[in-house]
């Protein structure tokens, strides 16, 4: 049995960060990591797909330099194998780089292993055992594979293994359009595959507001990816190749088949129960508002608590848990303002409540919106498509939530982050002097024509 002052469970956005600072005190820790150093961020999501979406962008100027009188040769063509090339060293940079920071650290210990509880505070890998009085549970999740007739017969692609794919599908067939599937369809259909949707649902991003999934459904289609919306999938099968996909309303053949239709914890084969951890009916581990457990000196960080699903959100996890633990703070998760982007292009950043939350929530609401064609700098860019929308509290006047779907939305949003945190008034706010021209100038145009919403 090793014994040690701390245990962290996986290795994704918060572990690291938290074992660091724990052995900066003089902690002696052991960081458990069943893959790579990073998770999903690095190795599997945010980094290689927004390298990837990078790539896209890329092939989408190409393809529109005329219109900027710039020529750029005949057709555009995608090399698949410098594209998957390109995410993977931006994958190994930033995985080499925590792994030297890591190894630099005396008093962490890594080891590599699947981990699992086998009591209360103790847990094994392989044929090791380690206890700690403390354990911080950050595993993350993976892709959900759905149990759909014939699927599991067929070759399919996850948001992990399409990033290494280095040929180009003759026709996309997307499997859940959210987040994941909404990313790769646009950024497969700008490398020049044929790209086809398959939601179950009848809107797209459907979190987001009406206006929000309808715009982005123009968005997609003017890049000429099919839609099927309110579309059941009854079964899959191959012909000769290829995959066919069969719904409740039509068939659609394709080269390639993405399953994107939500992620699932890592819980599953932990031992959870034999420490008494409790999941809730999703498998994600219940947390307080501290982030513990159930278990007194056992915490769930990140993907895996569910309650966020995003890097930052993770990262803030360890920010919660180490102010808590080791700053004397007392610091709540329900404090945090959650924002994030969606990276299609134009992307959606998003902060605070939706138009729904915000009415579910009981507040009566007064909204602004401006399409991003009378926005000077998407103008100037040939980039028009979208709109940005504030949603504020008619009693307080205090901003509830926003949504900038253009050009730019992923950095110019921060702008509206940083005011929800300083609490600011629209009154107050409504002075600042943007820089123009930007996207961000428009916030204080928005404020002033934020006005009472009415709803039949
Ligand atoms: C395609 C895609 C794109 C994304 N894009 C974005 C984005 O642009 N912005 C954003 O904010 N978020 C994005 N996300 C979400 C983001 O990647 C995750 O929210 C984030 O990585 C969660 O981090 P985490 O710390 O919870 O866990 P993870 O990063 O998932 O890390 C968990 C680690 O635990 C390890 N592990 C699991 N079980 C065990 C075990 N039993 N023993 C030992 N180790 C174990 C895993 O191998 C993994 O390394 C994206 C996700 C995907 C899939
Ligand atoms: N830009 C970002 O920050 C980013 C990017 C990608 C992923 N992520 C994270 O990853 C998480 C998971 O994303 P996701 O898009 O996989 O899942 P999701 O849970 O957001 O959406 C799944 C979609 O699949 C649909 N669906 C479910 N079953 C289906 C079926 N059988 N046939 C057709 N459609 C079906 C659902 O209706 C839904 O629209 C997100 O919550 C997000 O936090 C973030």
């Amino acid at each position: 049995m090793k014994k040690y002052d701390a245990i962290f469970l996986g290795a994704g956005q918060a572990a690291p960060f938290l074992a660091a600072r724990m052995a900066a005190m003089g902690a002696k820790v052991a960081l458990i990591e069943r893959k790579y150093l990073g998770g999903t961020c690095v190795n599997a999501g945010c980094m290689p797909t927004k390298t990837l979406v990078a790539c896209a962008k890329t092939a989408e100027v190409a393809r529109r330099a005329s219109e900027f009188g710039v020529s750029s040769g005949i057709n555009v063509s995608v090399d698949m194998n410098v594209v998957a090339d390109r995410a993977e060293a931006v994958t190994l940079h930033a995985r080499g780089g925590l792994a030297s920071w890591l190894n630099s650290l005396q008093t962490v210990d890594i080891v590599y292993g699947h981990a699992r509880f086998i009591g209360e505070k103790t847990v094994s890998v392989d044929s090791e055992c380690y206890c700690a009085p403390q354990i911080f549970i950050n595993v993350g999740a993976r892709p959900y594979i759905p149990d759909v007739p014939g699927l599991a017969t067929v070759p399919h692609l996850t948001s992990s293994s399409i990033i290494a794919l280095r040929e180009l599908p003759r026709h996309l067939i997307v499997l859940g359009g959210s987040y994941i599937g909404l990313e790769f369809a646009q950024m497969y259909r700008r490398f020049g595959a044929e790209v086809t949707i398959i939601e179950r649902g009848p809107r797209v991003a459907s979190r987001e507001d009406l206006d929000i999934s309808a715009a982005i459904a123009d968005i997609l289609r003017q890049d000429q990816i099919e839609l099927l919306l309110q579309c059941d999938v009854t079964s899959i099968g191959k012909l000769d190749d290829d995959i066919l996909v069969h719904t409740n309303k039509t068939t659609i053949r394709g080269s390639h088949l993405l399953v994107a239709v939500g992620r699932k914890p890592n819980t599953d084969d932990l031992g959870l129960e034999r420490a008494g951890i409790d999941l809730d009916r999703h498998g994600y581990i219940v947390v307080n508002e501290h982030l513990q457990t159930s278990v007194d000196g056992v915490y769930a960080l990140g993907d895996c608590n569910g309650r966020g699903a995003f890097t930052h959100t993770s990262y803030n996890d360890f920010e919660i848990v180490a102010a808590n633990l080791l700053d004397g703070d007392d610091r709540k998760v329900s404090d945090r303002i959650v924002g994030y982007a969606l990276y299609i292009d134009p992307p959606l950043g998003r902060v605070g409540l939706s138009e729904q939350q915000a009415l579910k929530a009981g507040y009566r609401l007064k909204i602004s919106r401006r399409p991003m064609s009378k926005v000077g700098r998407a103008i100037e860019k040939g980039e028009v498509l979208g709109f940005m929308k504030l949603i504020a509290d008619a009693e307080t006047d205090r901003i509830l939530g926003a949504a900038i779907l253009g050009t730019g939305g992923d950095e110019a949003i921060h702008s509206i982050l940083t005011a929800m945190n300083l609490q600011a008034a629209t009154s107050e706010l409504k002075w600042a002097v943007p820089i123009h021209p930007t996207v961000s100038e428009l916030v204080p145009t928005l404020i002033g024509d934020l006005a009472y919403q009415e709803y039949a």
